[in-house]
């Protein structure tokens, strides 16, 4: 397995199933694509800003579903898997991606998992166990959470610099060697709290250079 990023912007994600996993997925896409949780009870949970319909399709229902909603995922999260084969089957049908919540063995082409994931804008990062021990994802993901607290901040930190850095006349190699300095120094990280024009001003002391002002 190996995870790629997908933008679900503008895209319609269909949950089939409503209970705490279902809202778990919803809750999740609905971060960014349109929602529909299809469903005939739903849990007393948060499932984001998804659209709920009260329904309990069979696997024809399911098709129609697939077909009205033209979704880019499908979530297969019913306590069935019987009906949790048929999402699939729709979703393949259409061409859709499609995640199966109640299995963790090889995934066939077109199948997904979601990864436990840490957002700290613009940073990203996923942690999955071959679907081993999702509880061990859920503690990595919280562990990483406290433990890289700021990294979104320290991107845009870093981003600038090389930018900036490009504007002089430094080598590829010094450029390098400054941003990797920077994200490795605890000063910076440290300083983050602080603020930007703070982080700012420890990474020049960090690696030695005279700041121009475009802070
Ligand atoms: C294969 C996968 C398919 C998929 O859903 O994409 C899958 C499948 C299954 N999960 C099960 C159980 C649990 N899942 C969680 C939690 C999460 N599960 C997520 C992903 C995945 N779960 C994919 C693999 C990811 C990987 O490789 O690690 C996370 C990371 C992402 C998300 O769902 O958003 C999210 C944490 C989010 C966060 O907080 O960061 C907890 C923890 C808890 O509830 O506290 C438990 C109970 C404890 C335990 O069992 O570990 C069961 C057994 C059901 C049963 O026993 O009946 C199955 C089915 C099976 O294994 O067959
Ligand atoms: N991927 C994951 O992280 C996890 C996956 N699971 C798996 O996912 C499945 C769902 O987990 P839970 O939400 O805890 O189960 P649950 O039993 O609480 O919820 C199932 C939902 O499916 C709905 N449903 C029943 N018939 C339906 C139909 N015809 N059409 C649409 N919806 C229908 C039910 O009303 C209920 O809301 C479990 O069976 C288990 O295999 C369980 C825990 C975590």
């Amino acid at each position: 397995m190996i995870p790629l990023l997908h933008d679900f912007t503008g895209e319609t994600v269909l949950v089939v199933g409503g209970g705490p996993v279902g809202a778990r997925k919803a809750r999740r896409f609905a971060a960014e694509a349109d929602v529909v949780v299809v469903s005939p009870e739903f849990a007393d949970r948060d499932f984001g800003a998804a659209e709920l319909v009260r329904e309990a399709p069979d696997a024809d229902g399911i098709r129609e579903w697939v077909e009205r909603t033209d979704p880019a995922l499908v979530v297969a999260a019913t306590d069935d898997a019987g009906l949790n084969a048929a999402a699939e089957a729709a979703a393949r049908e259409r061409g859709a991606l499609v995640n199966r919540a109640d299995d963790h063995g090889e995934q066939a082409v077109g199948n997904v998992v979601v990864p436990a994931t840490v957002r700290d804008d613009p940073v990203l990062m996923a942690v999955a166990t071959g679907g081993h021990s999702p509880a061990l994802s859920k503690y990595l993901r919280e562990s990483l959470e406290a433990q890289f607290d700021g990294a979104g901040a320290m991107a845009e930190l870093t981003g600038a610099l090389r930018e900036e850095f490009k504007r002089t006349d430094m080598s590829a190699a010094e450029r390098r060697d400054a941003v990797r300095t920077v994200v490795r120094s605890d000063r910076v990280w440290k300083a983050l709290d602080s603020g930007r024009p703070k982080a700012r001003q420890v990474a020049a002391d960090v690696i030695g250079y005279q700041m121009g002002d475009t802070s």
